[in-house]
């Protein structure tokens, strides 16, 4: 497997960061999270004038087996629909990232589809899809390192054109599936309290999902529980591209933008892998997805927003960008007490 060195954050600027951010003209803290931001994106970047450059959101589609089991309420076909969807520039993520002066990306990590060439469209296909995880495993470890390789690449070009702020969204229906169990066995937490509704499942199918998921556990419950292992098991094409993506990221010190559910769950097996990641990481924001919660919790992570969205895509990454920004300008632009000759006794 690939080695990702990810570097500790230095402290070294982080006394004249917070001295910086104290100075503004406001009373101290009183920017809330905002401050933290600004302290966490200086020392990413190390220095004291951070800047946001060539903002870009990937798209990483691939499909699932275990969609045929009834695990989730739309269809196969929906993902490259969707595909086309974004390559059309009709899709959620088009219309956030467009208002937000974000650029997208869309990657073909495995969909059951073959597409034609196409400028908008990233071709990095493993597999038309993985193999049911009721029956098998989803992938074999090859696949699984190839697309690690693979989402590790898209972001090495990006960072090479200027980008240094990256945000992952998905599509692929049912991976809300993948994600529950992943989470699971790397947390350590009741399957029960990881498994919700995703694209919106009726009472009846979330008990069929539950069951379809709990019976998926016990078939493979011997695997030796492995964050690589717990990928290839039961991850997709597109959660195994976005964890290599994320590793390259902070690898390259890039900012990660962290989305939903189903990014998280990459994440999560990425900080399995090298806990470093996490301080690269910016939780953008709360999924209403069940689980979600639970899961920014097991990391510790404090999200931006909290705005009941459950779409995935990188919606959520999209929509919390301008907080990011308004972090960075504070840092920036705002005057100092000595500057703007205010006084500074409270
Ligand atoms: C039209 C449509 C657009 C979407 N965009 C993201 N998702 C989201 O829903 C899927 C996961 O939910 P589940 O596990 O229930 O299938 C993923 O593709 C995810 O990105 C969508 C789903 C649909 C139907
Ligand atoms: O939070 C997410 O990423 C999510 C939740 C439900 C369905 N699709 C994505």
């Amino acid at each position: 497997m690939t080695t990702f060195h990810i570097a500790p954050l230095n402290n070294d600027i982080t006394a004249a960061l917070q001295h910086k951010i104290d100075s503004k003209t406001k009373p101290i803290g009183s920017l809330g999270q905002l401050e933290k931001l600004a302290l966490q994106i200086g020392r990413i970047q190390q220095t004291q004038t951070p800047a946001l450059n060539k903002p870009t959101i990937v798209v990483f589609a691939g499909d699932h087996g275990v969609a045929h089991e009834g695990v989730s309420p739309f269809p196969q076909e929906v993902t490259y629909q969707m595909v086309f969807n974004f390559l059309q520039g009709g899709a959620a993520i088009n219309v956030f990232t467009k208002q937000n002066g974000i650029a997208i990306k869309v990657v073909d990590a495995g969909v059951n589809f073959d597409f034609n060439q196409h400028p908008g469209l990233v071709h990095a296909k493993v597999a038309l899809g993985t193999k049911s995880f009721l029956h098998e495993a989803a992938m074999t470890p090859a696949q699984c390192e190839t697309a690690i390789e693979r989402g590790a690449a898209v972001v090495k070009e990006l960072h090479e054109q200027g980008c240094n702020v990256i945000g992952f969204g998905e599509m692929g229906i049912a991976n809300t599936s993948a994600a529950a169990v992943i989470m699971s066995l790397l947390c350590d937490i009741p399957l029960e309290q990881c498994i919700g509704r995703g694209t919106g499942l009726d009472d009846e199918g979330l008990i069929r999902k539950k069951v379809i998921l709990a019976e998926s556990m016990i078939r493979h419950n011997k695997i030796e529980k492995t964050p690589l292992n717990v990928l290839s098991t039961f991850g997709g094409f597109e959660i195994a591209m976005m964890c290599g993506a994320m590793l390259q990221a902070a690898a390259a010190g890039m900012l990660i933008l962290v989305d939903g559910f189903i990014t998280t769950s990459a994440l999560l097996v990425a900080a399995k892998i090298n806990e470093q990641i996490l301080d690269y990481c910016l939780f953008t924001h709360q999924s209403n997805e069940q689980g979600h919660s639970l899961m920014l919790a097991h990391l510790k992570a404090v999200p931006l927003l909290s705005l009941g969205m459950r779409l995935g895509e990188g919606t959520g990454a999209a929509v919390a960008y301008p907080v990011i920004q308004a972090a960075v300008s504070f840092l920036n632009e705002m005057a100092s007490f000595e500057s703007a000759g205010v006084s500074n006794k409270a």
